[in-house]
């Protein structure tokens, strides 16, 4: 599928810049070091240390969190980015040799998925700058709800006269409920036709999004057995055949199909992964292009030339290999200022700009483009299965379908397909149900080799790491203005929700043979992003450690015991200069970002209140899986609601506010709360019986350091103490404070008896 782009005397189509980074790697450096003498420290004092058993554990969880420290430091310790020049790409390629790419959006759920966001993705991608014959948009509704049928049929005609206007008049944002917001209105010097053609186009807009808003209030009903929606009459969402309906072909907008596949009570469906799945083969029968999209419901299309900003990676490497996919970042629209949640990942910029200096960026679910052979499970250097491929072979792998072992040969073979001897897709429709059927994949590869890999709530990282261990690498391609826009879940609870999901997902692939070291010793994995997979794949191990030493300063403080040196200790500068040096690190990477102080508050907190709770419940329940106990479920996020006239969100003024709900996520924080605040009441005690003639030498006696430290977590965990108070959805539910209440009052109890001092 290369095309020779790369001319030697041209200019490249895509760079790669390579940032300075001395000054972090000093700061890195100077941390490490504090972290091992710490250590050292521990070691050389243990045998003068009267109480052991804190020191001892203190030295644990130290020993991690500085191993933790060496996974990031390998992450960050290079850094580059790649820029790309689309100008440059449309003088050297003609149109008709662009590849052709297959969109995939995913849905799961009309009501916490509103119909209308997704219409704005849809409305988005088919408003791309790319030849429009050359795209097939499809989109995969794990719902079966017949609300989203007739939407996608509106968005369609819409999208007839949307299209156009975008392209006539070069329109920036082209999903239309963030073009018409109110600042966007025409200037008075813009020409006449275009004010005229604007307000037309606003309007239509506001009917498409009425007629959405009123079906999805109204019940589906089953009067004409003859119409179109008849399919979907009595169809209960886990157990149908399945629906495929082309709704455009033929006309000046991509194709555009609407997919829901097969489901079977008895089939686990496997979620995103299974979705993805049916898309790639029912796409595979009816478009097969060589280059795929994939687009979470909850994103949309920012920058109208981000498919040829990817086309500058995709075609600009003389290698296929140096590039087995491109992942565009999410940026986040509508983020609440100062993400109080912290989920809107803008901490991870220098980690994804890390793994840009090695094997590359992970796949991160959405906003990839994959190319097909990739997904096919062909690895950089498989040149055999060009020619003949055994059919027994196709067979085994891909299934039986005979239109789908076709047009996977002739991906393997890469043979780039000739969109203009195409089969229309409507005279596919049987073959492609026939792949979209829950059973297609007993026996093959789907989901094992080929395809999304199944067995993680994280699908996305278990099929990224996949493709890296075959010794593919990967690009990240983040053009301004940012290529893809989404919502970060807007609610306290939903964001904890989500980080347990990634916590639990990333520790089954932890635990299964998607191991980063094996891929190292017997596929092609790099060994530093195979640490780098570390990184990520021990978030839910995480917790236990950031647990045990969230308790040990309570613990000391309640049983009389120590785990850091003394004030009168010089030592005491070991811990203190990590605490100072690790905070004004962080700082300084996030103000070089433009990020405020209330900020970097918000993102530290929420790091400690996260690992604790959400991180600390998705390796909770792998250990139940494990024990046969529980299942892992994707739990879909909700998204947010449109304001009345389809036009931005709803303005609530306590968006900024935490919230609670039941879930037992909240349960640790509440502990932790708990058991720190009677410590600290504990020692409010002790200060008041200090004998003030000798004051210095008894408060200096006292627990000071673990004081400090209990203060801090305090600090971080004080919305949950506010939720104690709260009242409605801002107050912890009474039962889960009941349980916490009783699990630190145990802990407590327990201490105190076992305190080396009585
Ligand atoms: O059974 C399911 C469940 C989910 N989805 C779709 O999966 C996408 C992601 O779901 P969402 O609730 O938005 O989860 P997020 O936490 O926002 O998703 C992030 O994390 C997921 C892995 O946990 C990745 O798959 C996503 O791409 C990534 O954006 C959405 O389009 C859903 O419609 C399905 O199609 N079928
Ligand atoms: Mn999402």
């Amino acid at each position: 599928m290369t095309i020779n782009v790369q001319d030697s005397k041209s200019l490249p189509l895509q760079e790669k810049i390579v940032h300075n980074n001395k000054m972090a790697r000093a700061m890195e450096l100077i941390i490490l070091s504090f972290l091992v003498s710490m250590l050292v420290y521990r070691i050389i004092s243990f045998k003068h240390q009267n109480h052991n058993f804190p020191w001892f554990l203190a030295f644990l969880c130290e020993s991690w969190f500085t191993f933790i420290w060496i996974l990031s430091m390998n992450i960050k310790w290079n850094q580059s980015y790649t820029i790309t020049y689309p100008e440059r790409l449309l003088e050297r390629v003609n149109e008709f040799e662009f590849p052709a790419v297959d969109i995939f959006v995913t849905t799961a759920d009309p009501i916490l998925e509103p119909c209308i966001i997704t219409m704005n993705t849809v409305l988005s991608l088919l408003a791309i700058e790319y030849p429009t014959n050359k795209l097939a948009l499809y989109l995969s509704d794990d719902a079966c709800s017949p609300h989203t049928y007739y939407s996608l049929v509106e968005t369609t005609k819409f999208a007839k006269l949307w299209v156009p206007f975008c392209k006539k008049y070069n329109i920036q944002v082209r999903a239309p409920f963030r073009y018409f917001t109110s600042n966007s209105t025409p200037l008075e010097d813009d020409c006449l036709e275009f004010q005229h053609q604007w307000k037309k186009m606003k309007n239509l807009y506001g009917d498409l999004y009425k007629k959405i808003e009123v079906a999805a209030q109204r019940p589906f009903t089953c009067d004409d057995p003859k119409s179109e929606f008849a399919v979907f009459c009595d169809v209960n969402r886990s157990d149908h055949q399945a629906i495929i309906k082309v709704i455009s072909e033929n006309t000046d907008l991509p194709i555009v199909i609407y997919i829901s596949r097969e489901k079977n009570l008895k089939h686990h469906h496997q979620y995103k992964a299974g979705a993805m799945n049916v898309l790639t083969r029912v796409s595979g029968v009816m478009t097969n292009a060589p280059l795929m999209l994939n687009v979470d419901c909850d994103m949309y299309a920012n920058n109208p030339q981000v498919f040829l900003h990817a086309m500058c990676i995709l075609l600009g490497y003389k290698n296929d290999q140096d590039c087995g996919f491109v992942q565009i970042p999410q940026a986040f629209h509508d983020g609440l200022k100062d993400d109080p949640f912290g989920n809107q990942l803008a901490n991870y910029y220098y980690i994804t700009n890390g793994l840009g200096a090695l094997q590359g960026i992970f796949y991160m679910g959405s906003n990839c483009f994959h190319r097909r052979k990739v997904i096919y499970g062909l690895s950089p250097n498989d040149k055999t299965k060009s020619g003949n491929i055994r059919n027994e072979d196709l067979h085994k792998v891909f299934g039986k379908s005979f239109e789908l072992r076709e047009s996977a040969a002739e991906i393997l073979s890469g043979s780039n397909p000739k969109i203009e001897n195409r089969t229309s897709p409507s005279t596919l429709i049987n073959a492609s149900i026939d792949v979209a059927g829950y059973s297609y994949e007993y026996g093959t590869d789907w989901g094992k080799k080929v395809g999304w890999l199944y067995g993680s709530t994280s699908e996305d990282v278990l099929t990224g790491i996949n493709i890296h261990g075959k010794g593919w690498k990967s690009v990240m391609c983040s053009p301004e203005p940012p290529a893809f826009l989404g919502c970060a879940p807007s609610t306290f609870p939903s964001s904890l929700i989500q980080q347990k999901r990634w916590a639990n997902g990333l520790t089954e692939i932890l635990l299964s043979d998607k191991n980063p070291l094996l891929l190292t010793m017997k596929g092609n994995l790099w060994f530093r992003q195979a640490l780098a997979y570390y990184w990520i794949f021990l978030w839910g191990v995480r917790s236990i450690p950031e647990i045990c030493y969230a308790f040990l300063p309570a613990y000391c403080i309640i049983t009389g015991t120590h785990f850091l040196p003394k004030l009168s200790e010089m030592v005491f500068i070991i811990p203190v200069g990590i605490f100072f040096i690790y905070n004004v690190y962080v700082l300084w990477e996030l103000k070089r970002l433009g990020v405020s102080l209330r900020m970097w508050w918000n993102l530290q907190r929420m790091g400690r209140v996260i690992a604790m709770t959400s991180w600390f419940y998705g390796f909770l329940s792998v250990m139940l899986k494990l024990m046969g106990l529980s299942k892992s479920v994707f739990e879909v996020t909700q998204k947010e609601h449109m304001s009345n006239d389809g036009v931005g969100y709803h303005n609530d003024k306590n968006v900024n506010r935490f919230t609670f709900d039941k879930s037992p996520v909240f349960v640790p924080g509440v502990v932790i709360l708990l058991v720190n605040m009677t410590a600290l009441v504990n020692s409010l005690l002790k200060l008041l019986k200090v004998d003030y003639s000798e004051i210095w030498m008894e408060v200096l006696g006292l627990e000071l350091g673990e004081m400090f430290c209990s203060i801090w977590l305090l600090l971080c965990f004080w919305e949950f103490l506010k939720g104690l108070f709260g009242n409605g959805k801002h107050r912890i539910p009474s039962s889960s404070i009941w349980k916490s209440g009783v699990i630190a009052l145990v802990l407590v109890c327990s201490w105190k008896r076992s305190s080396p001092l009585l």
